[in-house]
């Protein structure tokens, strides 16, 4: 489960990178400093494990992870060989979901590959080589499934599906925002599409819009309304902001979000957000050794749930003990909960919902 960070050259990936997984990559002032991706694994934040680390007063605290690549910068043509071309596309392809970070910081000091800023154009440059590779994609399978039709009338409905993103990728629209049912969508997520992928667009700010004009410029305005019409999320963040924040210890680090007037750094919440964008959530487990946050797709039944602590309990699953986090919260105590009836005995079609906090009981 990984996420791409992608943009066009000298942008802030990298910046941004190094700032969510203190990894140390390199940045610089000019473009195609990177050429291979990194990668970094990254905890995700969750405040409801320090309310069960007191509750429990537990040894230890597991939060999840998840991992992003910093993938080289993408121009113009790459769909065609350009700049590092179908290399990096091929790193797109691997991952699950992307941040596509917009340059929104004016700096006469960095370098903009077409010499202006203007996110619009550059979101539709980047989305625009996404939508090129994906139309050769689909135009070899229409011819296939052509073919094929001849002896398999059941594929009329694909070919359907194909013509219908074939036109939208035609009007340079990328197959996230069709509007398509859920039978589509599952058909379209086998197709391997770069621009079906899920996108947070992340707007990069100075420091100054940071700190004086509540993060909002022009720029900003511009990527918030492209977002709409892909039904996206914008995270804004000032990427050389959070790489200095990053590299204070905790206490320091308060202050400093303090003084900047930010409650939590843009980061968390860059990090919450893409946690969801991978349509991951997280169940809890909470005892005096320790309390852990466990990453499962949503959907997830409670035994396959249980097998991501350990195959046995997923074999010999008996039931979930089960509260929603909130109300554990709300009570103080599991006894206490317990004693109003909140802890339900869910069994092995239980779907275990974000927060459920579980005791699994099994037998081997
Ligand atoms: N919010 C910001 N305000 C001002 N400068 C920034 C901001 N974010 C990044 N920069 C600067 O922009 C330059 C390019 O950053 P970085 O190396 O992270 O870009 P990149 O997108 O990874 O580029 P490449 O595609 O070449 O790898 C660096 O000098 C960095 O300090
Ligand atoms: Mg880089």
């Amino acid at each position: 489960m990984k996420l791409g960070i992608v943009g066009l050259p000298n942008v802030g990936k990298s910046t941004l990178f190094n700032a969510i997984t203190k990894a140390g990559a390199e940045s610089a002032n000019y473009p195609f400093c990177t050429i291979e991706p990194n990668v970094g694994v990254v905890s995700v934040p969750d405040e409801r494990l320090n309310v069960l680390h007191e509750m429990y007063n537990s040894k230890k605290t597991v939060q999840t992870a998840i991992e992003f690549y910093d993938i080289a910068g993408l121009v113009k043509g790459a769909s065609k060989g350009e700049g590092l071309g179908n290399q990096f596309l091929s790193h797109i392809r691997e991952v699950a979901s992307i941040i596509h970070v917009v340059r929104c910081f004016e700096d006469e000091n960095v370098v903009h590959v077409d010499g202006e800023i203007g996110p619009l154009k550059d979101i539709e440059t980047i989305n625009l080589e996404l939508i090129f590779s994906d139309e050769e994609i689909i135009e070899r399978r229409i011819t296939k499934t052509r073919k094929a039709l001849k002896g398999n009338k059941k594929l009329q409905g694909e070919l359907e599906i194909l013509e219908k993103i074939k036109t939208t990728l035609e009007e340079g629209i990328s197959v996230r925002a069709m509007d398509l049912t859920e039978d589509e969508w599952n058909f379209v997520k086998t197709l391997q599409l770069l621009s079906a992928k899920p996108i947070i667009y992340c707007a990069n700010v100075s420091e100054d819009d940071l700190v004086e004009n509540n993060m909002e410029n022009k720029y900003v305005k511009e990527v918030r309304a492209f977002a709409k019409t892909e039904n996206a999320e914008v995270v804004v963040i000032s990427a050389k902001i959070e790489q200095e924040i990053a590299e204070l210890e905790d206490e320091e680090r308060d202050a400093f979000l303090e003084e900047l007037g930010l409650k939590e750094s843009g980061l968390d919440k860059l990090i919450k957000s893409s946690y969801h964008l991978l349509d991951l959530i997280s169940f809890l487990t909470a005892g005096p050794e320790e309390v852990r946050a466990w990453t499962i797709k949503r959907g997830t039944k409670a035994p396959q749930a249980a097998g991501k602590i350990h195959s046995d309990i997923e074999r010999g699953f008996i039931r979930a003990e089960t509260i929603a986090f909130e109300d554990l919260k709300d009570h103080g105590s599991m006894a206490a909960a317990k004693e109003k009836g909140l802890v339900r005995l869910e069994g092995k079609d239980y779907v275990v919902q974000d927060g459920d906090v579980i005791l699994f009981r099994f037998n081997v």
